[in-house]
């Protein structure tokens, strides 16, 4: 039940296998950085198990809940993506309010006006950008804009959030208050958490385990530290001390 397992998991397009994960297991409340050189499906994994995309083949357990990925429907995914909340590199954000754009998910969720208020507000105390509630969203300053997009994706209390490189263009500043953000809630609401990032130093400070992933391929999964100071293959010894030609 407190476990995130993916299984037998397999994306190809027009017959090229771009992402192949025999097994993985999250568990519950834990912080994962995924790491590996561009092009290794990263982001690809991430798009899946947020079931923004159909995998060839795989199966997902999400904490209780069996998924077959390939034959999932839209009206049995709805619920199970409710579950979770995805923070892309680049924030998209809608011709209206702060307030506005962070309450997207929770009105998707037909949920009453003072709980929406609550949340929003909370979600915005967090990332510490109460005073720009009433701002246009169009306004803001690119590291402002990427601390809302996580504020509308806590506003809806997922249990696993799943964070694509969200601080790639963001200044030392917004780092410090993302990365403070979401150890505040992995602590505070038990929050699994995924995050995608090429900034190897942030993997180290952030995450509890670490996966990479090289062509394709999940080649190891360990605790941070196991996996910088002792990486098993080959290959990782050679990302993390920045041999690997990519
Ligand atoms: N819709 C698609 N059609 C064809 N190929 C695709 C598609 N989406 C992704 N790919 C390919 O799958 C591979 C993995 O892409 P992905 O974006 O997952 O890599 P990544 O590890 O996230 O890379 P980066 O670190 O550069 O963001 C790439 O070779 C990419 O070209």
């Amino acid at each position: 039940m407190n476990r995130l397992k993916l299984k037998d998991l397999e994306v190809s397009y027009e017959g090229r296998t771009v992402l192949q994960v025999e097994q993985a297991i999250f568990e519950r409340g834990r912080i994962y950085g995924i790491v590996g050189p561009s092009g290794a499906g990263k982001s690809t994994l991430l798009r899946v198990m947020n079931l923004l995309e159909k995998p060839t083949r795989g199966s997902m357990q999400l904490f209780g809940t069996d998924v077959e990925l390939p034959s999932l429907t839209y009206r049995k995914g709805v619920p199970i993506q409710r579950k979770m909340a995805f923070v892309a590199q680049r924030p998209s954000m809608f011709q209206a309010t702060v307030f506005d754009n962070v309450a997207l998910g929770l009105r998707y969720r037909n949920l009453d006006k003072s709980t929406v208020q609550k949340r929003v507000e909370h979600a915005l105390g967090l990332v510490e950008l109460s005073p720009l509630a009433r701002q246009r969203a169009q306004t803001l300053s690119g590291g402002e804009a990427q601390r809302i997009a996580l504020a509308r994706a806590l506003a809806c209390e997922p249990e696993l959030l799943l964070l694509d490189e969200p601080t790639a263009s963001l200044d030392p500043y917004n780092i410090s208050i993302f990365e403070r953000v979401i150890q505040q809630v992995n602590h505070q609401q038990h929050m699994t958490i995924l995050m995608i990032t090429h900034n190897l130093p942030q993997a180290k400070r952030l995450a509890d385990a670490c996966l990479f992933l090289h062509k394709g391929r999940l080649v190891e999964l360990a605790d941070t530290h196991t996996f910088f100071h002792h990486p098993a293959s080959a290959e990782l010894q050679d990302f993390v001390s920045g041999r690997m030609i990519c």
